[in-house]
């Protein structure tokens, strides 16, 4: 049931992520690289919004995801998005990026910026992306900790503490579906199955587990483009596209760039660009000039 504050203040944003999951299965989350993104990604009909890390790092940073971003940084960016819009946003909080009181630290300093929910996982602090050889993962119990540390930190009931588990690369599917039962006992609101190889596989974890289970569907990586029917049927809660805009606008803007240099001109490239339109028509840019005429208008007469 969702939580309405006493004074009938609207949902939190967290429990908006948990209404969003109960009305659509699996709910499709979209990766939103920035706030514009976001704008854009509300328009197509998502009712939920992710930011990546790798995003953060790649995109805000000319990083590599390997855990050389901060508490901050992400914050920075989750910031800009939920300032944008009202769809809960899921944000990917690495290893929770400290010890016990650090995480605690990112819980209420991520409700504090409106995020609906974070996930953490159970890789090493040198963490790498989870679609890559040579992971390393902290004890199951250490993993547990981390998941209290973050749920016992909770200054909204209902925002979600999603655990991660990169467990199946590395220890294969039983030991990830025993890890993932442990964290939910340790409080977990839902549990993130990375790099999984099967459809079948998913099935394992939603059949042991009473929490909504996240697919993380990333292209070039370990996991199959699988469908949401697919998902739907193995019983997924979320169906996760990380980084499928970012890639996209990625390969777009090179191929501007390329061609912008290579021909002295845009103009064979033109018809694939937003419009000046387009671009005002998500911004509300006419809305706002309206706003300042109607602010400003008896300045300007005088
Ligand atoms: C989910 C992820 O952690 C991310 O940062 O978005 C990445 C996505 C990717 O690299 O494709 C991951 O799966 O490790």
């Amino acid at each position: 049931m969702e939580r309405v504050s006493e004074n009938g203040a609207a949902p939190s944003p967290g429990a908006r992520l948990r209404r969003a999951w109960s009305e659509e299965r699996p709910l499709q989350v979209a990766g939103v690289i920035n706030a514009y993104a976001a704008i854009l990604a509300e328009s197509a009909g998502f009712k939920a919004l992710y930011l990546s890390g790798a995003g953060v790092a790649n995109a805000s940073f000319g990083l590599p995801d390997l855990g050389m971003t901060n508490l901050n940084d992400v914050l920075c960016d989750a910031r800009r998005i939920t300032g944008v819009t009202d769809l809960p946003l899921l944000v990917d909080a690495d290893t929770g990026f400290g010890p016990a009181f650090v995480i605690g630290r990112t819980v209420r300093e991520m409700i504090r910026a409106g995020v609906a929910g974070i996930h953490i996982e159970d890789q090493v602090q040198a963490k790498r992306c989870g679609h890559r050889p040579g992971k390393e993962l902290v004890e199951p119990e250490e993993m547990a900790d981390r998941v209290k540390a973050a749920t016992s930190a909770k200054t909204d009931p209902d925002f979600v503490v999603m655990a991660r588990t990169d467990a199946v690369a590395v220890e294969g599917l039983d030991a990830a579906v025993e890890r993932a039962r442990l964290y939910q006992e340790a409080g977990a609101d839902a549990i993130f199955a990375e790099a999984i190889t099967e459809l079948e596989d998913y099935r394992r974890f939603t059949e042991a587990l009473d929490v909504p289970v996240l697919a993380n569907i990333t292209e070039f990586g370990k996991t199959p483009l699988f469908t949401t029917a697919e998902l739907a049927d193995v019983g997924v809660g979320l169906a996760l596209y990380p980084l499928s805009a970012f890639r996209a606008m990625s390969a777009a803007a090179l191929k501007v760039y390329r061609t912008i240099r290579e021909e002295g001109t845009q103009k064979g490239v033109v018809e694939e660009m937003q419009t000046r339109s387009e671009l005002y028509g998500f911004l509300g840019y006419e809305e706002y000039e309206r706003e300042l005429d109607r602010l400003f208008a008896r300045g300007r007469e005088g």
